[in-house]
């Protein structure tokens, strides 16, 4: 019995804390941004995918939703001044709901072994970065009314580059990063 108790209350805690670090990165990787028109260019990407892939789908997506979750609230953990509910119906919304499925994608290739080398981390990261990029660039174009054209220049263009470098650091950081945790 208190085996089990003492273990059950290890893994929450270890839950807590792991959701806690990840949040607290996110809101660090939302702050170090330059600011564009319409979308800025942040590091969280960087910060997403590294999660998915070193937490899994399912604690990986549950953290991004408790950082949407405590931005919604009003904590200033996204790249903007503003906080609360309108960064999550802004031009950047798009973005902040794909995180939780590019947590979810990555996290999910990940442990079906697309983390065993960095190639395949690399391309398990892209697919991320192109579920994020695909979520940000609907939701300009059709959500905020911006059209396709206008909204391929402000929220794909400026990011293609910096996404593959963010992409290349991230599958080669994951093996250093997965050491620092004891991992799913
Ligand atoms: O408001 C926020 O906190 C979200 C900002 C989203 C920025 C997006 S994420 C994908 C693309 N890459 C970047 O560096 N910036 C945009």
């Amino acid at each position: 019995m208190w085996p089990a108790q003492t273990g059950e209350a290890a893994g929450a805690l270890r839950v807590f804390v792991l959701v806690a670090l990840g949040t607290a990165l996110m809101a660090l990787s939302a702050k170090v941004n330059l600011p564009l028109p319409y979308v800025p260019m942040t590091l969280q990407t960087l910060v997403v995918l590294m999660i998915g892939a070193a937490y899994g789908w399912r604690l990986g997506s549950a953290t991004m939703i408790a950082y949407l979750a405590e931005g919604a609230l009003g904590l200033p953990v996204f790249a903007g001044p503003v906080a609360g509910i309108a960064p999550l119906v802004g031009p950047t919304a798009g973005y902040l709901f794909g995180f939780v499925a590019a947590a979810f994608v990555t996290g999910w290739l990940a442990e079906r072994g697309w983390d065993r080398s960095v190639v395949l981390l690399f391309a398990a990261m892209a697919v991320g970065h192109l579920v994020i990029l695909t979520a940000g660039f609907g939701w300009l174009a059709y959500g905020l009314g911006l059209g396709a054209p206008k909204a391929w220049q402000v929220g794909i263009v400026p990011f293609i580059a910096a996404s593959l470098v963010k992409n290349a650091l991230g599958a080669t950081l994951m093996p250093a990063a997965r050491r620092l945790l004891d991992r799913r």
